[in-house]
This record gives structure tokens, sequence and C-alpha cells, in this order.
């Protein structure tokens, strides 16, 4: 065939590899957005940047292959300019096998987020290999395809080559193999779920995406015997496309899954949201993967922030917009919260998205259980009595924890229907829980040994038929078990009874104060309408009493020190932990000195926790001269920065302007005409750059947050109302008690640090405002 020496094709293969170039980068640069707002970066994220940034090896070596004569005819080129093309060949392919690999390494560790069950980690792991070995393997070929190595651009005579199709061949049918496999691998996975169309398109859009990286591999392939060919400079042209094409396309394939964050951020809400049936299911997206840290000033935290947070044990595993709508982990929450939904217009659904549930929900318990057997050194998972009181879980599988024992609880509801539910729910719980509290059945008898049901009556002045009715009741809730018809062992339950003196007192103030509270709060509404009187609730009526649950209970030492124990007992509840505060709570920001003020702090613990961490800033806890004066000292090396004094915050604030006033756990206890009148006693002292940060729950919008946590966190609001005539506080009913007490509050933002039930919220104060 006739050769014209004008032709040229390097304008093309300069178009298509920069425009392709520039496409992946911004793919790149969306992806990175997205897992910003997300939170965090992830190993997947790293290799896919990795993979960009050798990518630009490729274009790099491409434009200096164009450079010196690749795209014209090779008769037009220099024999050093040839030479120099081998030289730069050799480097492109090596360049090439490891933007691959590390773009596939990226997609493989992108999966494991997703689908975290044993077997498909397993498969994951053998894809893993398969790459790193394709790539060490193709990499030491490149490199010694000809003795001496030099001869691959000098091809000096003597020198021996081996046959570069065979090479191509070799490198490229395994290169195309292990991309087919890795398309296909969540395909199984991806499949059994149900989603809605606009994720059904946009999924079958990143399969087409990810076919065509096979696609462009195969036609690669059919060109790489152009480069054995006399006319190698002209005839690589197609091969530098297409191998710019293949890297650049699995870079934006295995970018596009990541991107729904910035999508949400883009596109309207509803072209994103899940399905019709699924209502609200937009607002709850929203939140689920809404923008976190997307934060546009500094620590300032809107709602969809917030939700996010909350929802952020969901999301830790829905990491991804594909986690979220196909992950095996995530589908439990999303998919019950669709249930959710039918549930409340049609009632409960038993359509096969339960049955994926329940799957899933299997698959992400075997997960759990395997990393806490690991973690804790145990054989089994079980209420033995050799089990830890406080169950040890790896930091990374507590997210899939709480989706599993959210999703069950939304399933076991679901199944149970409208009615049932009422029917299960366990009225008598507490008077067997009383019965063994107050009989102290629990220390009937030796922990480790058994005892009948005759025994244990004739120990605790209990009749024997009543212990045996109240003790198998018991048995249900994994409290003793029965080993033998009429013969009873200890549980870890029942032993932590015996042997934790905090979790006995809070058992004994759960059904002896509490419960009390409980039953007579309706009356002491009708008794006392509408009132904000912490004297007129059901606790001052279950006493008798027409004073405050604090005073009744102070009155009386051993019911103070239980009630003490109790919440003692609570706060160090994994969700109360006081970490939450100290990573939530705007002390990075504080300057050098600055006075951190806890009001009602207590025995000082919050101020121990953020001191530890910050030991620039000077603390001063402020309580009751009571508390005071009964305090537990605070560990020597703190007395430096941590001070004491007497204050009641119904008394003007005698310490002027320091830079934070923190109230944690103070205005849930008291009705809004009281929390605005701690808040007016502390305005005259705030100065301009004083704050007030606000550590309590801030409740979630409702049917936005997963039912187990939102019933949670509505049952402490309603324990509130039992015992103090108080409340727990959503957002806005935050901002309006701060503006009624003083309109020159601002509301600067809230923070849902991820476990915690605790939101750190921050108000700044404007004088100049009114
Ligand atoms: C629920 S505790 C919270 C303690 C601590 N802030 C924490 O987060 O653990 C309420 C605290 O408020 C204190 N308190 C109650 N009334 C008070 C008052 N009028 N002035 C100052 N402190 C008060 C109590 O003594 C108690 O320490």
């Amino acid at each position: 065939m006739a050769v014209n020496l004008k032709d040229n094709q390097q304008a093309e293969i300069l178009q298509v590899t920069i425009a392709l170039s520039i496409v992946a980068d911004i793919a790149i640069v969306l992806r990175l957005i997205s897992r910003k707002l997300k939170g965090s970066y992830a190993l997947d994220d790293i290799l896919a940047v990795i993979g960009l940034v050798i990518s630009w090896g490729c274009l790099g070596l491409g434009i200096y292959m164009v450079k010196i004569g690749v795209g014209k005819h090779t008769q037009l080129s220099s024999p050093k300019d040839q030479e120099n093309f081998f030289k730069a060949l050799m480097a492109y392919e090596i360049v090439y096998f490891a933007t691959l690999s590390a773009t596939k390494l990226s997609i493989l560790t992108f999966y494991t987020r997703l689908f975290p069950t044993r077997s498909f980690k397993i498969a994951v792991k053998i894809m893993t290999a398969v790459v790193i070995s394709w790539f060490i393997a193709t990499t030491l070929v490149s490199i010694f395809s000809c003795k001496p190595v030099r001869a691959f651009w000098t091809h000096e005579p003597g020198s021996t080559c081996i046959v570069s199709e065979h090479f191509y061949i070799a490198n490229a049918v395994p290169n195309i193999i292990t991309d087919a496999i890795i398309l296909a691998l969540p395909i199984h996975m991806v499949w059994k779920l149900h989603t809605s169309k606009w994720e059904r398109v946009a999924l079958t859009f990143i399969f087409l995406l990810g076919s065509f990286v096979v696609v462009a591999s195969i036609i690669r392939l059919s060109q790489l015997h152009q480069v054995a060919s006399a006319d190698f400079m002209w005839g690589f042209n197609n091969t530098v496309i297409w191998s710019s094409v293949e890297p650049s396309v699995a870079v934006i394939s295995s970018c596009l899954p990541t991107m729904r964050p910035v999508a949400e951020f883009i596109l309207p809400r509803q072209w994103l949201s899940r399905s019709r049936s699924y209502k609200g299911s937009s607002q709850l997206r929203s939140y689920t993967h809404g923008t976190a840290e997307f934060v546009p000033k500094s620590s300032q935290v809107d709602e969809i922030d917030r939700m996010d947070r909350m929802d952020a044990e969901n999301r830790r595993l829905n990491s991804y917009w594909t986690a979220d709508t196909y992950s095996s982990n995530a589908v439990p929450l999303n998919a019950v919260g669709k249930s959710r939904y039918n549930s409340t217009t049609k009632g409960p659904s038993a359509d096969s998205q339960d049955i994926h549930v329940e799957t899933n929900i299997n698959v992400s318990a075997s997960s759990i259980i395997d990393s806490y057997l690991k973690a804790n050194g145990f054989a089994d998972i079980s209420f033995d009595i050799d089990t830890p009181f406080e169950s040890k879980y790896p930091e990374e599988i507590s997210a899939l924890r709480t989706a599993v024992l959210d999703a069950n609880t939304e399933l076991s509801d679901l199944l149970l229907g409208p009615k049932e539910i009422f029917v299960e729910y366990q009225y008598n719980y507490f008077v067997c829980m009383r019965a063994l509290y107050q009989y102290k059945i629990p220390n009937a008898f030796p922990v480790g040994q058994e005892a009948t049901f005759a025994e244990i009556a004739s120990k605790t002045n209990c009749g024997e038929v009543v212990v045996r009715r109240i003790l198998r009741y018991a048995i249900t809730n994994r409290i003793f078990k029965e080993v033998r018809k009429g013969v009873v062992a200890h549980t870890a339950t029942s032993k932590a009874l015996v042997e934790d003196e905090k979790f006995r007192d809070y058992v004994g103030m759960r059904c002896e104060e509490m419960w009390q509270a409980e039953l007579n709060t309706i009356p002491a509404m009708l008794k006392w309408p509408d009132s904000q009187d912490p004297a007129e609730t059901g606790f001052s009526l279950a006493n008798n009493s027409s004073d405050t649950m604090y005073r009744i209970m102070g009155q009386d030492p051993a019911r103070a020190q239980r009630f003490s124990n109790a919440m003692a007992f609570r706060l160090t509840g994994p969700s109360l932990q006081l970490k939450y505060l100290v990573e939530g709570g705007p002390w990075q920001s504080l300057p050098s000195g600055g006075t951190v003020i806890d009001i009602g702090g207590s025995h000082g613990h919050a101020m121990v926790a953020i001191a530890e961490k910050f030991p620039s800033l000077k603390f001063i806890v402020q309580d009751l001269p009571a508390t005071i004066a009964a305090r537990r000292p605070i560990p020597e090396k703190y007395n430096e920065y941590i001070s004491f004094v007497e204050h009641d915050f119904f008394t003007p604030q005698p310490i002027k302007n320091a830079d934070v006033y923190l109230f944690r756990w103070i205005f849930h206890n008291w009705a809004d005409i009281h929390c605005i009148r701690i808040l007016k006693n502390l305005v005259p002292a705030l100065g301009p750059n004083s704050k007030v940060v606000v550590s309590e729950i801030c409740l979630p919008e409702p049917n936005t947050m997963d039912a187990r946590q939102e019933r949670k966190l509505r049952a402490m609001d309603v324990a509130m109302m039992t015992l103090q005539n108080a409340q727990e506080r959503d957002k806005d009913e935050w901002i309006s008690l701060f503006k009624r007490a003083d309109e020159r509050f601002s509301f600067a933002g809230v923070t849902q640090p991820e476990g915690s039930d605790l939101a750190v919220i921050v108000f700044t104060w404007n004088e100049t405002e009114n």
C-alpha cells in the first residue's frame, strides 16, 4: 500500500489522550469532594489517586512519543528518535500496567467496603493477589524482554528478544480477563436488590462504562501488533490512543459510584430519591448522604450535617453511593427505611424486600460475630457467666453492629404488624425486674453454682411459686438459665446484678423510682395541666409530695446514693462517652489560655477529658455547694488547669468574658421557663468572644433516623417529662429557647458525633444585635 508521508495522526492522539486525562482528573476531583462530604477518605480513594497520578505518566510519555514522531510515518523519524521511542515504549508499558493495577486495586478495595461478606472478601482477596502478581510479572517481562535489556531499543545484533506479539497477548489477555471478572464480581450482590429507576439507570451506566474498559482492552490488544510492524511510529497511533482510553475510562468508572454526594449537591433531590412508595425517602436520603463536612464556615454544621452524622453508623458502611443502595451491609437500613414508609401507608410489607433485609442482616451479623470473637479471643458469643460485662467490638465493626440492631428492630416490628407490636411489648418486665431487685434473687446463690426454685425461695423469703414464675419469665430475657427442670444457674446478666453495684442500682432506680413516676405521669398532668414545675410531676405524685425529684431523693441518703450510682452507670454507656464532647466541641478554636466554664459540671469529669487533649486551656467547674463539697478528687496533674467553685446557675454568673460556658446535660432537666432563667442569669457575663456550648440530645426530624435510635432519644424525652416536667429538644427548639432568653444569641451550629446520643450545639454572643 502506498504511503503518504504527509499523513499525520498526531493531533488526534493528543486530542484524545489529553481530553480523556482531563475527564479522569475531573472524576477524581469529584470523587474526592464526595468523599470529603462524607467525612473521610478511604484506602480505595488513595489508590484511585495513585492510579490517576501514574496515568499522568502515560499522558506525559504519550506526548513525548508524539514529539519524537509517533503518529507520523516511521521513515520520517531519525534513528535516535526511533531508539528513544523504544525506550519510551518500555517506560510506557510499565506505567500503563501500574495505572491499571492501581485502579483495579482501588475498585477491589471499594468492593470490600460495599460487600463485607466473608465469601466476597475471599473473592476480592484472590483478585487482589492476581492483579498484583500480574503487575509484577508484566513489569519484569517488559524490562527483561531482551537480552541484554538495552536491546529492546538498540536492536543490536546478537541480542535475543521475546516475540513482542506473544508478550502483548500474554499480558493483555489476563488483563482483559481480570477486568471482566472485577466487573462481574458484584453483579450477583447488586441485582438481587431492589432499587429505584434512577439508580438502575445509574447502575447500568456504571456497568456500561466498566464494560467499555474491557472493550478498550480488547481493541488495544488488536492494535498491539502494529508496534512490531515496520511502520511502528505510525502504527503506534491506535495503541497509544487505546492505551490511554483504557486507564482513563477505568479511573472514571471507578469514581462514578462514589459521586452521589456531589450529584445530590447539584441535581434536584427528587432525581435521586428512591421510589414512589418510599415517600419521604428523599429527606432520609438527603440526610443519609448529606453534605457532612462541606461546611461553609469552619465549625458550622447545618441540619443536613447533623442528620448525616446521626446516620453515620449507617454511612460509615455506606460511604459510597452504591454502598448505600447496593451493599449488603447497607441494605438493612435503607430497605428497612423503605419498609417503614410502607408500613405507615399500607401496613407492614412482607414483600421480597424484607426477605433481603433478613438475608442481609444475617450476612452482616455473621461478620460482626466473627470480629467480636476475634477481638475477644472467644470461641463463642453467649450470655455465659464468663462473658465480660462490657462487650468489646472492634471500632470498625461498631457501625455494622448498630446497623444490624436497627434493622432487626425494624424487621421484627414489621413482622409483628400493627396490633401484635403492642401485644408483644413486655409490660410486665418491670414486675419481674423489681422482684429480682427487691428480693435480691440474684444474690440467693453464688455465681457459678446452681440452685432449685425452692432453695432460692427459702433464701429470699419469697414464695416458691412466685420465684418459679418470675425466674421463668426472667430466663426468657436471658437473666438466669434453667439448666435442668427446676434448677437454675447464673448468666452474665444475673451475674452483673450480683457483682456490678452501679448496674444493680440502675435497675433499682429504673423499677423502683422511674417506673412509679411513669405510672403517675398522666394523673400528674390531669392534676397540674401544662405544668412546667419540676415539683408537679409523675415523680412528685408517686412520692405523694409537692417537691422535686432531686429534693425528694436528697432527703434519703440511700435513694440519693442509688440515683448517683445509676447516673454513673448510664454515663459510662458507649453513647454518652466524653470523647464525643472532646471531639465535637470548639476547643481547638479557642485561644491558648482561654477559659472554659462547666456550669453544673458535677465532679469535673468533662473538664478532665477536655484538659487531657487541650492542656493550654483553663477550666472552672461550677456546681451547687453540696456537689462541690462531696466531689471526688480529680487526678492531681489536672489541679493546675481545673478549679472548682460554688455557683447556683439560677443566680447571676460571676465569671465574666469566659471563652466557653458549657452546659452538659443541664437544660434537659428543666422546662423552658427555667432554662430561660438560667440563660438570662448568664447573659450579663457574656463577652464578644464568648460561646455557649450545649452538650445535649438534639432530637431528629421525625423519620430521619433509624427507628431504634430515634425511639431511644424520644424515650429519654418522655423520661424527662415524667421526672422533671422537662424535655429533650430538637434544633428549632434549641434555637427558639436561646432566642427567647435573649435575641443576641446566635445559633452557630450543631454537631452530632458518630455514635453519640449527645450533640454539641454552639451559640455565639452578638452584643450589638437588637
Ligand atoms: C445531670 S447532672 C450533669 C452533670 C454534668 N454536667 C455531666 O455532664 O455529667 C446535673 C448537674 O447539675 C447540677 N445542678 C443542679 N442544679 C443546679 C444549680 N441550681 N446550680 C448549679 N448546678 C446545679 C447538679 O448538681 C448536677 O451536677
